[in-house]
């Protein structure tokens, strides 16, 4: 079913406050990558005397780059959630801003260690402040072109910051041979205070920039220690985080085998250190191509299923990388690499920002990236010593000889680890568990979307409302209706169960509280039984003369109470529901997110059969209404329910007039004689 008369949203950058705290990242991007070259040459250059000692050098300002997120990482995470993320940031960026402009001045190698770390630590403050931010600036179903931008910006920035540094370094050996005050100084000075200019715009930016939410610590537990176990049980404990956990430093860890290796794999195979960069810079060209087009690419694919299968394809082109002894094929096929990265990067990161809650969701990410830089340190660390163990072995086949290096088993392993790792994600966060993949993914591939959502062409248009208890629903719905009528709209206001005689029937064996023993999969009949009857009945006549349905609920409610909540095969819940709609699904789904603690006090007098339940039992409900607007975001507005009613209104009005149908012309208003109803 297509939705009529659709517009298309705004940019994501038309958003000013998303648009200035955006550039704020870019600047510290561009800072950061110019830091790690600088600061690797000023510790070459410091030591430059004995080669062994310079490389040591080299190493150490790497393992004070990674040490600070091992050991802090969660720590900081807390912050982000704790305190105002605003003023996190802006500090953090002074105090960066500080401590790199005093490293040309202070010109020791020691002092570059400290500053390193003293850095790093910092930057495990801001970056988590940053991505928590991001979801409290942008509307959910922007969440995922944030997130590409964002990135874009992360790893865009590394080669404008090369250039940069290499500029800086002509400037900075020009300067030094020229201007007698500055004999003797490192040229490295330059790219630094450069780079420290940088935190201080951003500083500047993140000062000037409304609209973050205050976190006041209300809703944490007190004991910081605790908070940090707590996040650390929380990925642990959420199946989908979990996944999403695993295949994300799976990915990374397959990355960390071609980073530790790749300087001797390319020697290998004849390159000298122009070839290393362009397989370097082949990573970063795919990795770009990935974020953006990938998404697009298959639009019919659940998320999860396309963040597993990239894993899994990522893993099978390291494979095929490491046993292909041919240059260009493997600059090919290290775009494909990254691009697998890149989709798997974004996906994961739009898929934490929506499916984990607001508090948590610093934690996570810092997380995430605290134990991605521990799996890296030790791929990095262990690469090159299994690689050496190794050898070099030649495999002699009568004319035939084929080399198989210490270099190419670590890219194998690499690659065997992120297969795994990507089949193990897919398992674990499977949200069309009973649509077989490969049909899934042919039909994605074709443009389709497989299973239950075939499209039913309808001239009307079809809004649910869905949440948990006392979310809000009835209140909205009943608000969507008023607006839409004062338009001129035909408009049928419904709710489920009950809205036929039958239905009514339905909803009073469903809700009694006496009803104790009904098995649940009975219930599930009988919801499915009413929802046949009310499609029938009233919701596609309706459509089909052109109204707009407004519907408290729908199939995405027996998914979540009779999917999740009693624990029905969801495949098992959708099946049935398909068949009883006949495949008719909603044009946009309207989930009031409600946490039950909040939503269940709401409500008054005697709990019915389905409120009675315990709380456990509600929070299921709510992940899983979370879950299934997270897979399809475009057809769905997610909004927080614990805002005041008002501005759940407005929220709910944007996103429907945005798929709104033009008014009907006033000449065939005339003709008719009758309210105006939809056209498509
Ligand atoms: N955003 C809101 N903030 C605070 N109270 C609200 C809000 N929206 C609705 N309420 C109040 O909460 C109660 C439940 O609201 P409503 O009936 O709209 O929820 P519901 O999701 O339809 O509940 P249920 O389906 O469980 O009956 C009502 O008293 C309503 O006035
Ligand atoms: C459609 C549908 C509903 N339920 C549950 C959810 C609620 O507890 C009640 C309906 O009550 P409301 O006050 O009208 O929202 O029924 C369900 O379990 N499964 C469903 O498919």
């Amino acid at each position: 079913m297509t939705a009529p008369g659709r517009r298309r949203p705004a940019h994501v950058l038309a958003n000013a406050p998303f648009r200035r705290l955006w550039t704020a990242m870019s600047v510290c991007s561009l800072g950061d990558w110019l830091n790690i070259l600088a600061l690797t040459a000023l510790a070459g250059n410091l030591m430059r005397d004995d080669y062994r000692v310079q490389s040591l050098a080299i190493g150490g300002v790497f393992v004070a780059k990674m040490l600070p997120a091992i050991l802090l990482g969660p720590l900081a995470g807390v912050f982000a959630d704790r305190f105002d993320r605003r003023l996190t940031m802006f500090a953090a960026d002074l105090a960066r801003f500080a401590i790199v402009l005093s490293i040309p001045f202070v010109h020791s190698y020691q002092w570059v260690i400290i500053a390193t770390v003293l850095v790093e630590c910092i930057n495990l403050f801001w970056v988590p402040a940053k991505d928590a931010t991001v979801p409290n600036l942008v509307p959910k179903e922007q969440l995922e072109s944030a997130n590409q931008l964002n990135l874009l910006v992360t790893y865009g920035t590394a080669p404008i910051a090369a250039m940069l540094f290499a500029a800086l370094s002509v400037v900075g050996d020009l300067a030094t041979s020229t201007v007698p005050f500055l004999a003797g100084r490192d040229a490295t000075g330059l790219a630094l205070i450069v780079n420290a200019c940088a935190y201080l715009v951003s500083a500047f930016l993140i000062f000037t920039l409304r609209g973050i939410p205050k976190r006041d610590g209300a809703i944490s537990t007190p004991s910081v220690l605790k908070q940090v176990i707590e996040g650390w049980r929380y990925v642990g404990g959420h199946r989908m985080v979990r996944g999403l956990i695993i295949g994300m430093l799976g990915a990374f860890a397959a990355g960390g085998a071609v980073v530790g290796v790749a300087k001797i794999y390319v020697g290998a195979l004849g390159g000298g250190d122009a070839a290393y960069g362009v397989v370097f810079g082949a990573v970063f060209v795919g990795m770009a191509l990935g974020m953006f087009f990938g998404p697009r690419l298959l639009r019919q694919l659940s998320r999860r299923r396309l963040f597993g299968l990239s894993i899994t394809v990522a893993g099978l082109v390291l494979v095929t990388i490491a046993l292909v002894h041919n240059l260009p094929i493997v600059v090919m096929l290290t775009v494909v690499l990254g691009a697998c990265a890149g989709i798997a990067w974004i996906i994961g990161y739009t898929l934490i920002g929506l499916e984990v809650e607001d508090g948590l969701r610093g934690r996570t990410f810092s997380f995430l990236q605290s134990t991605a830089r521990v799996t890296l340190l030790l791929v990095v660390a262990v690469a090159n010593p299994v690689a050496a163990i190794f050898g070099v072995h030649v495999l002699e086949l009568g004319e035939f000889a084929y080399q198989f290096d210490g270099s190419n088993l670590v890219l194998v392993i690499g690659g065997v680890l992120a297969t795994a790792v990507g089949i193990l994600a897919l398992r674990h966060m499977d949200d069309r568990k009973g649509v077989p993949f490969t049909a899934d993914l042919l039909a994605a591939v074709r443009g389709e979307r497989l299973g239950t959502e075939r499209a039913e062409h309808v001239p009307g248009l079809f809004v649910a409302f869905e949440g948990g208890e006392g979310s809000g629903k009835t209140t909205q719905a009943r608000l969507t209706a008023i607006w839409l009528r004062d338009q001129g709209y035909d408009v049928v206001q419904t709710r489920e169960p009950g809205s036929t005689k039958v239905g009514m029937r339905l909803r009073a064996i469903l809700l009694d509280a006496a009803e104790r023993g009904l098995s649940a999969r009975a219930e599930a009949l009988l919801y499915a039984a009413d929802r046949a009857e009310h499609v029938e009945k009233v919701i596609r006549p309706a459509l089909y003369r052109g109204a707009l349905v407004v519907t408290d609920r729908y199939v995405d409610s027996s998914l979540a109470y009779q999917g999740a909540g009693r624990a029905l095969d969801p495949a098992d819940v959708s099946k049935i529901n398909a068949w009883a709609t006949g495949g008719l699904v909603p044009h946009l789904t309207v989930l009031i997110d409600t946490p039950p603690q909040v939503g269940l006090t709401r409500l008054g007098g005697a709990a019915d059969r389905i409120e009675a339940e315990p709380l456990e039992f509600h929070e299921r409900v709510r992940k899983e209404f979370r879950a299934l607007a997270a897979a399809a975001p475009e057809r769905y507005l997610v909004v927080d329910g614990t805002q005041p009613p008002e501005v759940l209104t407005r929220q709910i009005q944007d996103r429907i007039h945005e798929i709104l149908p033009d008014p009907v012309p006033r000449e065939s208003e005339d003709a008719t004689g009758t309210m105006p109803a939809i056209r498509d």
